[in-house]
């Protein structure tokens, strides 16, 4: 990985802005002059064009952006990631640039963001030990609180990638089936739609079919990490879950933020994950390995009102383990997959991931500051969960937000 340049860039940015040089997230834009999507890095208050920039500045990676998404760029690899970072870092601290780059910014706040890659596979883990507890307490009373195979493998399931949506698309509530506490079965709108608070880790070089991506690799294959909403209708799940897992209760929508953070960014972050027991087989053991944990920050807002901040850093398996585990039959990875960490629950309440967590299943409403009371989500209450991490000299590296508002059923 090459060494990022540090210094002043001419852009007069704030230094505690989340999206300063330290940051550097791509996405995909519109604006309305440019209907045809653009790539896009987001700086400070503006977006800058990238398929404008690299057409003038960076010919020899053009191509890389021409269709206005990252799809090609994930695909080309870690040499072309840094080189690209490396050259969009140079624009802004040389003087020099100045002119070229200067009318290419665009206003964020006229820039319509837009999913910024095509979701291959979605795969959503299960991989804070404190969240599976809670739920584990609450959707199966009468067993222990972690399933015997928890501290052995990080446990996921495949989601619906073709309802992954960006921030800011509304969720309409689902109906489904459910069980009335009586035990009647019936039909209608989700009376416990939830969130699920989670990092995505997107995938950028693709493996081999039958080739196993060992956790020394996983840097190569990962490209960078979003917000993430894994919206969880908890009555159609808790029906339908036995025996093979989550399926419509959580296919209706899954929403991400629109900014793409690369690891790169992240390299002040990493920490140790927590230490594990037991120790997990070979092809999991990450002793002695760089750390896949983050001191990632996230906060949870309903309404405008902040309910939690869970901090990733607590997550028990990591990105780089969950890569391994998933590839470790021989599935293959896709440019464009997209793994979700599982819900980022600490271990206290206020940290909680999830409403079901916060609420305690229930039984200990949340008060919102306009008197009203919540359980789980009503139509109209609008979510957002935002997050952050330690950047170089004290910045911090914003990951922008996920948003999303409930829609009553159709
Ligand atoms: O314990 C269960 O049966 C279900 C748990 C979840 O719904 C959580 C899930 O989607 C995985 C995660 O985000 O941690
Ligand atoms: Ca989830
Ligand atoms: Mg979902």
């Amino acid at each position: 990985m090459t060494t990022a340049r540090t210094g002043t860039p001419w852009l007069g940015l704030d230094p505690a802005h989340p999206f300063g040089l330290q940051t550097l997230p791509y996405g995909s834009f519109t604006t309305p002059d440019t209907p045809r999507p653009r790539t896009g890095v987001a700086i400070g208050d503006h977006v800058l064009d990238l398929t404008g920039a690299t057409a003038a500045l960076l010919p020899e990676h053009a191509a890389l952006f021409t269709a206005g998404t990252l799809d090609a760029l994930l695909a080309a690899g870690p040499a072309t990631w840094d080189r690209v970072r490396a050259a969009i870092t140079d624009w802004f601290l040389d003087e020099r640039h100045r002119a070229d780059i200067e009318p290419l910014l665009v206003p964020a706040d006229t820039a319509t963001t837009r999913l910024p890659f095509t979701v291959a596979d979605y795969t959503d883990f299960y991989a804070s030990e404190h969240h599976a507890a809670n739920l584990g307490r609450m959707f199966r009373p009468d067993g222990p609180a972690l399933t015997p195979n928890w501290k052995h493998l990080p446990i996921g399931y495949h989601g619906r990638a073709g309802t992954v949506v960006v921030s800011g698309t509304s969720v309409v509530r689902p109906s489904g089936q459910r069980r009335t506490p009586d035990g009647e079965i019936v039909f209608g709108p989700a009376t416990r739609l939830d969130i699920e608070a989670e990092l995505g880790f997107v995938v950028g070089t693709p493996s081999a079919l039958g080739r196993p991506v060992p956790l020394a690799d996983a840097g190569r294959h990962l490209f960078g990490v979003c917000l993430l909403n894994d919206w969880s209708a908890r009555d159609i799940q808790a029906w339908e879950y036995v025996p093979l897992g989550p399926f419509l209760g959580k296919s209706f929508a899954t929403s991400v933020s629109p900014w793409i953070v690369p690891l790169a960014a992240l390299a002040h972050a990493r920490v140790a994950p927590p230490p594990r027991s037991p120790r997990p087989l070979p092809y999991l053991d990450d002793t002695g390995t760089e750390p896949w944990g983050f001191a990632i920050d996230l906060e949870i807002t309903l309404n405008g009102h902040r309910l939690s901040r869970p901090p990733f850093a607590a997550m028990y398996w990591t990105a780089a383990q969950q890569l391994a585990h998933l590839t470790v039959n021989g599935a293959s990875l896709r440019t464009g997959d997209l793994i979700a960490s599982g819900t980022v629950s600490g271990p206290e309440r206020a940290t909680g991931g999830s409403l079901i967590e916060l609420a305690d299943n229930g039984n200990r409403p949340l008060t919102l500051p306009d008197g009203t009371t919540r359980v789980f989500l009503e139509d109209g209450d609008e979510v957002v969960i935002t997050g952050s991490a330690p950047g170089p000299d004290g910045t911090r590296v914003g990951l922008g937000e996920v948003r999303g508002r409930i829609l009553p059923a159709g």
